[in-house]
């Protein structure tokens, strides 16, 4: 299993890195600055979870570092490559090779096959697929025998899983889940975790993965801790308990600063 920045000996990029990326959103009357000069490092083979309070900026963090946002300032790369801006296509064509996304609601093709769905992405970007990966993958995800069904024929969990599936079979340099678990059961959800963890010690995926579920969080490597548009804590190696103690006093840190604000 690795989970290291190094492979063989040998430095290897940072999976994703931001430099001081900073999100303000200028559409109300009042400016928002929802990311206030963010700056991470997550080694490649690595699996992170991002937690903090509502509005924290935790969606903005996940849409700027995959492509989906631009940020105001700031820079962001995924494998030492720099996320490049300004023509939609330019963006578009690096997340389609590079980048993985797993939604709450899945986001499946719903008049598409299991099958159709997890190929698309390779489609899309005209990469050959790995048919070794592609089974491997399929194998792993428990879904060899419903590749003819269409979404709407599938339980939430099932859904999720087709969603990892087309996330991992183009072999991106990282995947983003954004509340992968949110939508599910309990029992449900813990299969979907496992099958990220999985991910990332069987295939050495880098997953970074927005939640609000301490148990969720700790299944990850490294849960970072969002307050007002900045990280303000990390914990290695989480337990719920420790994770779900540290996002109360989190809360109250916020509502304290709050009141004083108000005040
Ligand atoms: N399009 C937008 N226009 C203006 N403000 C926005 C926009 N999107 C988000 N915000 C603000 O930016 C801040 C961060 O939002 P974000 O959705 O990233 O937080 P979050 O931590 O993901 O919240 P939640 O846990 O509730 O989903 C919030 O104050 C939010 O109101």
């Amino acid at each position: 299993m690795s989970r290291g920045s190094t492979s063989g000996g040998v430095a290897t990029a940072d999976a994703l890195r931001l430099e001081a990326v900073t999100r303000i959103y200028e559409s109300s009357r009042t400016p928002v600055i929802a990311l206030n000069e963010v700056s991470l490092a997550l080694a490649p083979g690595t699996f992170t979870a991002i937690m903090g309070p509502s509005g924290s900026g935790k969606s903005t963090l996940l849409h700027c570092a995959s492509g989906l946002d631009q940020p105001t300032r700031g820079k962001v790369y995924i494998g030492g490559a720099e996320l490049p801006y300004g023509r939609e296509s330019k963006v578009t064509k690096f997340r389609r090779g590079r980048i993985g996304f797993i939604f709450q609601q899945y986001n499946l093709m719903p008049t598409l096959t299991v099958r159709q769905n997890v190929l698309l992405p390779a489609r899309l970007s005209g990469k050959a697929v790995d048919q070794e990966r592609y089974t491997t993958v399929l194998e792993r995800i428990g879904l060899a025998d419903r590749l003819d069904h269409q979404p709407s024929e599938l339980s939430g969990g099932e859904q999720q899983r087709v969603a990892i599936a087309r996330a991992l079979v183009t072999a991106p340099e990282i995947v983003f889940a954004d509340e992968p678990t949110g939508a599910l059961d309990t029992a449900t959800a813990r299969e979907i975790l496992t099958l990220l963890d999985e991910a990332v010690y069987a295939f050495g995926q880098t997953v970074v993965m927005v939640t609000h579920d301490p148990v969720a969080a700790a299944q990850a490597d490294l849960v970072l801790f969002l307050a007002d548009g900045r990280i303000v804590g990390e914990m290695p190696t989480p337990t719920a308990a420790a994770v779900a103690e540290r996002m109360t006093r989190l809360g109250d840190d916020v509502v304290e600063r709050e009141t004083m604000a108000e005040a």
